[in-house]
């Protein structure tokens, strides 16, 4: 269904005057589990924090479910259907599991937010086993599960991550990224940012390279080796391309 496509095109934004992205063009089918990677600086949390009304749009557009969404404060893209993780873990360190949950409901209808934090429960059983644990007091690879169970609380329609293995060990990237399969598996477009290039080929359908503020390769995972990803990251060229491909 093309309105349920989330439709980047000629984006160009950045911080104040500072452009990062120079005309992204991206689309984002329904159900779709996207991994968004490149060199450091590339814009990749750039795009998504644009997408999370963050950052200062020049020219282009976002067209979601018929509207364009281009220049929507945070809130109102939320209320859109799209949530986004931030890169780093634990909001609320203090606070239980269960309440951390419950601040991530405030948008909700009250009466809501016990079924809502019920299903959450439901698609993380980690976490219903630490519900009344301190936030703070849970591994790094649960408390990314818990900031990425914020997110989906509010039943996105797109869940927009960014780069949720930084600072994990092997085995916290392992179960992060089981969940985030899960979630796809259940129906959710997924949009995430990683460098852990490796881990994000085995579990997204789909692999768009940024550079320079621009899409330069999109494809099948399988379609790409990791040396020919590196030499993309370095050159922005294919091994035997004398051109860039911008
Ligand atoms: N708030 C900000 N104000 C000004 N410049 C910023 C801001 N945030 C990021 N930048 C700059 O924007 C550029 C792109 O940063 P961004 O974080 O989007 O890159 P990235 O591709 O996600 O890189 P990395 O993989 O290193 O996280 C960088 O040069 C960065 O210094």
């Amino acid at each position: 269904m093309a309105d349920s496509n989330l439709s980047i095109k000629s984006l160009r934004a950045g911080y104040g005057s500072l452009d990062i992205l120079n005309g992204v063009d991206l689309d984002v089918p329904a159900g779709q589990f996207v991994a968004l990677m490149g060199p450091n600086g590339a814009g990749k949390s750039t795009l998504l924090k644009t997408l999370y009304g963050m950052t200062t749009i020049k020219d282009g557009s976002i067209d979601w479910r018929g509207k364009n969404i281009a220049g929507y404060k945070s809130r109102a893209i939320l209320g859109e259907g799209i949530s986004f993780v931030p890169q780093g873990r634990c909001n609320f360190p203090v606070m239980t599991v269960d309440e951390n949950l419950q601040m991530a409901a405030y948008t909700l209808r009250d009466d809501k937010v016990k079924a809502d934090r019920d299903y959450v429960y439901d698609l993380f059983p980690i976490l219903k086993t630490r519900r009344s644990t301190l936030a703070g007091n849970m591994s790094g690879g649960e408390q990314q599960l818990l900031e990425v169970a914020m997110a989906v609380l509010q039943r996105p329609k797109v869940l927009l991550v960014d780069e949720p293995s930084v600072g994990l060990s092997p085995a916290a990237i392992g179960i992060v990224f089981d969940e985030l399969l899960r979630l796809h598996a259940a129906g959710q477009t997924i949009l995430l940012v990683e460098q852990n290039t490796k881990k994000a080929m085995e579990v997204a359908e789909r692999a768009v390279i940024l550079r320079l503020g621009r899409v330069t390769w999109d494809g099948l995972p399988g379609e790409i080796s990791h040396d020919e990803l590196g030499e993309l990251f370095l050159t922005g060229k294919m091994r035997g391309e004398t051109e860039a491909v911008h």
